[in-house]
């Protein structure tokens, strides 16, 4: 944004920003945003870690909670939204500058609400979606939130006026496909059959496409929107609860986890901090680079090492004690093939009396059995992105947070 506006307060939206990802986006915001002097926390189920943040060293003043007005809603004629919110108003790190924090609670299926957290921000970071590949959801309820659900968000910039636009995609709108076809260390041009079946894949592609194709519409004040799209492999790193799974459920073994897939099958990782200040940088250099960046798709990556989904969780799980058995799989394939297409056929038959959802199904099993690597510098040469974290920085962040959060269940 333009140099003029140095002094300029910034009011960012993140929705999903008690999630994994969105927290990390929150905080990154807060550390490293110098133009950031309001930030909207959208979620629909908000995280105590943000009453948290008024007692810690970076955060003072005064907070208060109820049916609080948001600040700005008259602005486009948004009705405000019918949810409870929490306002803090915080100080940033360095003390210098005071930055108001907003918390909503609100659903993303809900246009009026998202129109109402939209209105007067600048820049909107959307990282809100269900991730659901174990069956948990219903494929009506994850479309509704990821497509219907970025559809407002779009919607709502257009209607308010807010221009720039971030949406967190995923790796998987390209793959690994119905086929089984790798990708190896491939990058934004790379040639892909991407043919999805699952409803994650079908509505995160179709929300990325949606973000994509509404870059350059008027806003209200008839300037364009500029968007873009990026694309995480698998996030890792403080917050990730299926690494906290695995540790569990080799606690429960005894220490011991068991090697199902071959250790030749790279899948793709980028720590969480990483992806978060993507987020940031690519925010931030939204409208001074929009005819480079807008509509464009950007994979996350970092120098974490290629690796099987598995051994790289060992990277973490080893240091905490897990022992991963077998130099190759201890089951055949066709094996796992069975169990997991029996696991398919429980769930269906137990869903009328409970959830049966576990961590191997036909999908999760296609996923974590295709090789998927990304290898590219786009989001340098585009927004000058370079990782944060080191290789050596995330594995310790990580394996830190793994034996804190799991301290109680040994
Ligand atoms: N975790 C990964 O490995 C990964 C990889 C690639 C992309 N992504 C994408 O990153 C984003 C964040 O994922 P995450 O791993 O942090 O998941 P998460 O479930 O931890 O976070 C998602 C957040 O969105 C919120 N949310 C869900 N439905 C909502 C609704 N209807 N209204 C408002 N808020 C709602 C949730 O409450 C949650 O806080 C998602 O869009 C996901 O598709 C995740
Ligand atoms: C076969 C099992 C033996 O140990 C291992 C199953 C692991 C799977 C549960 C996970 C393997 C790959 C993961 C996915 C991947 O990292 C990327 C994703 C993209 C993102 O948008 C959402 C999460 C996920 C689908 C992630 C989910 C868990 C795996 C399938």
């Amino acid at each position: 944004m333009a140099d003029s506006a140095q002094a300029q307060k910034l009011v960012y939206l993140v929705t999903g920003g008690c999630g994994f990802l969105g927290e990390h986006v929150v905080r990154m915001l807060l550390q490293r945003e110098p133009r950031l002097g309001e930030l909207r926390v959208f979620d629909q189920h908000l995280g105590p870690w943000l009453e948290e943040l008024k007692t810690g060293s970076c955060w003072g003043s005064l907070w208060w909670r109820g049916c609080g007005r948001f600040p700005n809603p008259s602005q486009a004629g948004i009705p405000t939204p019918a949810v409870e919110q929490m306002m803090l108003v915080s100080v940033h790190m360095d003390g210098s500058r005071p930055v108001r924090v907003t918390a909503i609670q609100g659903d993303v299926t809900q246009a009026h609400e998202v129109a109402a957290a939209v209105a007067g921000a600048h820049v909107v970071i959307h990282t809100a979606g269900l991730v659901d590949v174990f069956g948990r959801a219903s494929p009506k309820t994850i479309h509704e939130v990821n497509v219907q659900g970025t559809r407002n968000v779009i919607e709502a910039c257009v209607q308010t006026g807010t221009r720039f636009l971030v949406y967190t995609s995923s790796m998987e709108v390209v793959g690994p496909n119905t086929k089984g076809h790798p990708f190896y260390r491939g990058n934004e041009d790379t040639p892909y059959e991407a043919v999805h079946r699952h409803p994650y894949p079908c509505s995160k592609a179709l929300a990325e496409w949606l973000v994509l194709e509404a870059n350059g519409r008027k806003v209200r004040g008839g300037l364009p929107l500029v968007t873009c799209a990026l694309r995480p492999t698998g996030i890792y790193g403080e917050g990730h609860q299926i690494m906290r799974d695995f540790y569990r459920q080799g606690l429960r073994l005894g220490g011991w986890l068991f090697r199902a897939i071959p250790a030749s099958v790279e899948h793709g990782r980028v720590y969480v901090g990483n992806v978060a200040w993507m987020h940031v940088l690519a925010a931030r250099e939204l409208e001074q680079r929009a005819t480079l960046m807008g509509g464009q798709v950007y994979f996350c990556y970092d120098g974490s090492p290629y690796r099987s989904y598995e051994d790289f969780n060992m990277e973490f799980l080893g240091p905490c004690g897990l022992r991963l058995v077998g130099a190759r799989p201890l089951l055949p394939y066709w094996l796992l093939v069975f169990l997991a297409a029996l696991n398919a056929l429980l769930q269906w038959l137990l869903r009328p009396l409970v959830l049966y959802a576990p961590l191997l199904n036909p999908y999760t099993l296609a996923v974590a059995n295709t090789t998927f690597t990304v290898s590219t510098d786009k989001a340098q040469r585009h927004f000058g992105y370079e990782p944060l974290f080191s290789w050596e920085d995330s594995r310790t962040r990580t394996i830190l947070w793994v034996q804190a959060a799991t301290g109680s269940a040994q």
